[in-house]
């Protein structure tokens, strides 16, 4: 189970891929329609509006919830066969995901708390123990290691739930709104630690902000009303904007195009 990222003592890098996903909490509305995503290792960024369902596509992503049609599926290297979420402890162990609101496990320490999570997902106590560390290391948090969970600030407890997603040697991370309510000062290190991840992690950031992560990710894509309706790279995504604005405000008006260009059809 250690090893799962280890075959034949290579690392592959994994590939997560949606395919025709529809979804619904009722049985009768629609919240994701026929929704195909692929993440490679590197930053995918998901954007939309409140309410297009960013969230629940990064929980059927996550295999917290299953989709009534489509299907989900990682693949892990040649050879080898992909993991799907129904394969629940596998599957676990090699997605990450950090829900929108971090909470800290109360009376527990910080290296306490990540260890658990390692736990959880299938590690023995001590090797959990063991890889906490070096995943605080990972967000800047090592220092904080005996710190109680539930004493730590806003953006310190968001690192720190990064942390029990990377303990476990998530080839795909799945963040969801990672940056919400964090001042620029920790914004800005969320995504430096983003950027200092190993190349083979696949990362899907679903967020409102434009501006701060077109220009460090590979792949953007846009959902509005439960659908996909852009995907692409940073630089098709930006030929959506007005050129005759500065590029501060490119990616604003590609956003909003975009959004507006499938409300309007
Ligand atoms: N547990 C639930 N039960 C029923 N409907 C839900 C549930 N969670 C979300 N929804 C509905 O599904 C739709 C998509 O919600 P979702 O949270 O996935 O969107 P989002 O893009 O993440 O929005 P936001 O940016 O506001 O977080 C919304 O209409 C929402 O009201």
């Amino acid at each position: 189970m250690d090893n799962l990222w280890e075959i034949q003592g290579k690392a592959y890098s994994a590939m997560l891929t949606a395919h025709g996903i529809t979804f619904s909490y009722d049985g009768r509305k629609s919240t994701l329609t026929d929704v195909s995503i692929h993440v490679r290792s590197g930053r995918t960024i998901v954007l939309g509006p409140n309410g297009a369902g960013k969230t629940t596509l990064l929980n059927v992503l996550a295999g917290n919830v299953s989709a009534r049609a489509g299907s989900v599926a990682l693949s892990v290297g040649d050879g080898v066969p992909p993991v799907q979420p129904r394969d629940r402890a596998r599957y676990a162990r090699a997605v990450g995901w950090l829900p929108q609101r971090a909470t800290p496990v109360r009376g527990l320490r910080v290296r306490e708390q990540v260890a658990y999570s390692g736990w959880l997902k299938g590690m023995s106590r001590t090797t959990a123990w063991e890889a906490a560390l070096p995943a605080l290391d990972q967000v800047g948090m090592a220092a904080h290691a005996q710190d109680r969970a539930n004493r730590l600030s806003g953006g310190q407890l968001r690192r720190v739930t990064l942390a029990q997603c990377l303990v476990h040697g998530s080839r795909v991370l799945l963040l969801d709104e990672p940056t919400a309510g964090l001042d620029p000062r920790e914004r800005d290190r969320f995504a430096e630690i983003l950027l200092g991840l190993p190349a083979e992690v696949a990362v899907v950031v679903s967020t409102h902000d434009v501006v701060d992560l077109v220009e460090v990710v590979g792949q953007v894509v846009v959902l509005n009303g439960g659908r996909v309706v852009f995907t692409g790279t940073p630089a098709e995504f930006l030929d959506h904007g007005d050129p005759s604005l500065p590029a501060s405000r490119q990616a604003a008006s590609a956003y909003s195009a975009l959004v507006e260009e499938r409300t309007h059809a």
